[in-house]
């Protein structure tokens, strides 16, 4: 028996083959880990091959598996496999390698003849190069192999490099680094961010195990060292996160934390998947029967996903000792336990009646409009649990547009004590008011504390602050308590931004930006970003957060912008699109503002012939040849392969109704914020493909 390293690349590779040429790839792997020399599988040498320690196997009369050997240590590593002449050609042209610098097991192409650079640059231009500032010795540190430093030297625009990176020239290891001083980073800012842990100047070149050993190297890489763990590989690699995390989610997901840790990066950065790999962490090292993870989310769709998806990398065992929920079901459950008897006010009617009536013990003299009792509410008196006029008095409002006086406050304070008094009378309570009855009977009485090991909070830029108390309520100061993980950038549910040190999570020396987006085109990507331009977005902590070094190493078309004259003429070009491409309907989206434009949507194109499926609170099972059509809220932490953001016409993006309701100039920039927001989500969803369309009028900001 045999241990057998797997490259990423490899499962790419076999994706492309017909199912049984995998199955028998799979079957040519357990013979060969049993005995590497069993005759059927013709394990050889070729002289064509460059990298003395590549070999060929036979999988059948056509395919072959590509694979190094690290004979000292009877291991294996796997790299790729394809139609005969392909596979020999690929690796007549590859290399394996540990880099001495970053002790990173490195797989690239090298030149036909090595000493001759290859020509990567696409511009003829013998202007300057994109690194000239760069000395061979700072390549090599950052994880550039020797053998492609020429490489390097001859990039001349960022083209050079992502092509460099599409064949192969350089490992992606180093193109991170590269990319970053591309991006204007300095040298030590590129080294620090890619290599977080310099150890030694010189890595063991010939250690092959302990290169494994490192996250650089899991990056790209995971090790068999049996036959279940072989079948376990096979059967989880082909859906990449669950195997091959980037260092830095590795680092995050992996090992015992002194305390909260904050985890920031913009859209498809993999920090559901950082999150989710915690909590099998914490569920295989920390939790017992009794004490368990709790995953918590901000809806109660994501919670539904991330079930399913943490049910694929746990084991039985593990899942079991993980409780995924969102913070409202979870609250409401435990106040239940507590002999809580109130509703939670989730009926937007039933808030405005309320509003309403309460309205009417605003003083006559007090020119304050209804929208400004409702932000007044949500932004000082929830967050800060005001309840008497006292509290009021003495309350901050810091980053409210409308100054108020002392008196002031005293003159409208009943407005605050009518709509309390008016929840109370028909027994129902906010979702803060939930959150701040539950951590006031934990404090009260810590015996009440849930019993558990560790929380991971997904999705908390929607996350108030009375959610960010109850959580640090419910689980005491200490290693591994809360792990969140956040973007400021998609906050789309009106809340407040949240201070973590103030409500007592203090994350300092713990937090960690994810910057490679896996989800989305890159071209995608900085159409969403561009959206936000402009905007200041907070970090969770007090601070502001940015795009910088963001970016996604997959490529596509531009998203198309395209105004029609009428709804029925942009859902016809809809159908077309969907029609002419590859994609099942239900791996596309058709996403717009409201409910309302959803549902005019959704007939009009059925009615022009493609039936559709409206993902709503309950449905997030796909259904296969139908269109999926939501709103922008509801897409939130899904993806599909096209998305199609809907109906950006003027009033309805942003939605005019949203904006005219800003109480003062301040809150007036918050909502425009969130409207952005929300076409930031929506567009990265996309996979491959994204769309903006609008009929009649068309949006202003577009
Ligand atoms: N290490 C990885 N290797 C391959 N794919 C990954 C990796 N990490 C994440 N992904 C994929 O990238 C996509 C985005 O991941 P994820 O949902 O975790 O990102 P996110 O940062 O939480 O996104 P968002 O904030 O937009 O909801 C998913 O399809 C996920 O499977």
């Amino acid at each position: 028996m045999v241990s057998i390293a797997f490259s990423e690349k490899y499962f790419s590779a076999l994706s492309q083959l017909e199912p049984k040429e995998q199955s028998q790839a799979n079957k040519a792997l357990l013979q060969f880990q049993q005995n590497p020399q069993h005759g059927g599988l013709h394990y050889e040498k070729l002289t064509a091959f460059k990298d003395e320690k590549l070999r060929s196997i036979r999988v059948n009369q056509d395919v072959r598996i590509i694979l190094a050997v690290a004979e000292q240590d009877a291991l294996y590593m796997v790299l790729y496999i394809a139609h005969h002449d392909d596979a020999y050609d690929w690796a007549a042209k590859r290399k394996i390698e540990i880099n001495p610098s970053t002790g990173c097991l490195q797989v690239f192409a090298v030149a036909e003849h090595e000493q001759l650079p290859q020509v990567v640059t696409q511009t003829e231009s013998n202007g300057p190069g994109l690194f000239d500032q760069i000395k061979d010795r700072q390549l090599l540190k950052l994880g550039v192999p020797e053998a492609s430093i020429p490489v390097v030297r001859g990039m001349a625009i960022e083209a050079d490099l992502e092509n460099a990176l599409d064949r192969d020239q350089i490992p992606k290891d180093a193109y991170e680094g590269l990319f970053m001083l591309m991006a204007g980073a300095t040298f030590e800012e590129a080294y620090n961010e890619v290599v977080p842990e310099p150890g030694s100047d010189e890595f063991d070149t010939s250690d092959f195990a302990g290169a494994l050993s490192r996250p650089e190297s899991k990056a790209h890489f995971t090790v068999a060292d049996n036959e279940v763990e072989l079948l376990e590989v096979l059967e989880q690699s082909l859906e990449k996160w669950r195997v091959f995390l980037h260092p830095k989610q590795r680092r995050l997901a992996n090992g015992r934390k002194n305390g909260p840790v904050r985890v920031l990066g913009g859209a498809g950065t993999g920090k559901t998947v950082a999150a989710m790999h915690r909590a099998k962490w914490l569920a295989n090292n920390v939790a017992t029967e009794e004490s368990k993870v709790l995953f918590t989310t901000f809806t109660k769709n994501l919670a539904a996903d991330i079930r399913e998806n943490l049910s694929k990398i746990c084991s039985n065992e593990s899942f079991a000792k993980i409780e995924v929920t969102n913070l409202d079901a979870w609250v409401i459950n435990f106040l239940k336990t507590q002999g809580y008897d109130f509703r939670l006010l989730t009926s937007s009617n039933l808030e405005r009646e309320l509003w309403e009536q309460a309205y009417s013990e605003k003083p006559a003299n007090e020119d304050l409009s209804l929208a400004f009792f409702k932000e007044e509410w949500s932004h000082v008196i929830q967050p800060q649990s005001i309840t008497s006029v006292e509290e009021y008095k003495r309350a901050s409002r810091i980053g409210r547009g409308t100054r108020l006086s002392r008196a002031q406050r005293i003159a409208i304070w009943p407005v605050f004590a009518e709509y309390r008094r008016l929840l109370t009378q028909r027994q129902y309570r906010e979702t803060d008011d939930a959150y701040r009855d539950a951590r006031l009977l934990m404090e009260a009485d810590p015996s009440k504390r849930p019993s558990f090991c560790g929380l991971v909070v997904d999705e908390a830029q929607d996350m108030g602050s009375q959610a960010f108390k109850l959580l640090r309520a419910m689980i005491p100061e200490g290693a591994n308590d809360i792990f969140i993980v956040g973007d400021g950038h998609q906050r789309i549910y009106g809340k407040n931004r949240v201070v973590l040190g103030q409500c007592g999570i203090n994350i300092r020396g713990r937090s960690s930006r994810l910057k490679l987006n896996y989800r989305t085109t890159d071209e995608t990507r900085k159409k969403a970003v561009s959206l936000l331009h402009g905007v200041e977005v907070d970090d969770l902590d007090g601070g502001t957060d940015s795009h910088q070094y963001y970016h996604s190493l997959m490529h596509g078309p531009e998203p198309l912008e395209q105004s029609f004259a009428t709804l029925d003429e942009q859902c016809q070009a809809i159908i077309e699109i969907i029609r002419s491409g590859t994609s099942d309907p239900s791996a596309c989206c058709v996403v717009a503002r409201t409910n309302n434009e959803v549902e005019r949507l959704r007939s009009c194109i059925e009615r022009l012939g493609l039936m559709c499926h409206k993902l709503d609170g309950s449905s997030a099972a796909l259904v296969s040849g139908r269109l999926n059509v939501a709103t922008m809220h509801r897409v939130k932490g899904l993806e599909f392969d096209a998305v199609f953001v809907a109906s950006a016409n003027s009033g309805l993006v942003p939605l005019s109704s949203v904006v005219q309701s800003a109480g003062d100039p301040v809150m007036l920039r918050q909502k425009e914020a969130e409207e952005r927001a929300l076409v930031y989500v929506s567009l990265t969803r996309a996979r491959k493909l994204a769309y903006l369309f609008s009929y009649g009028e068309r949006s202003e900001w577009f």
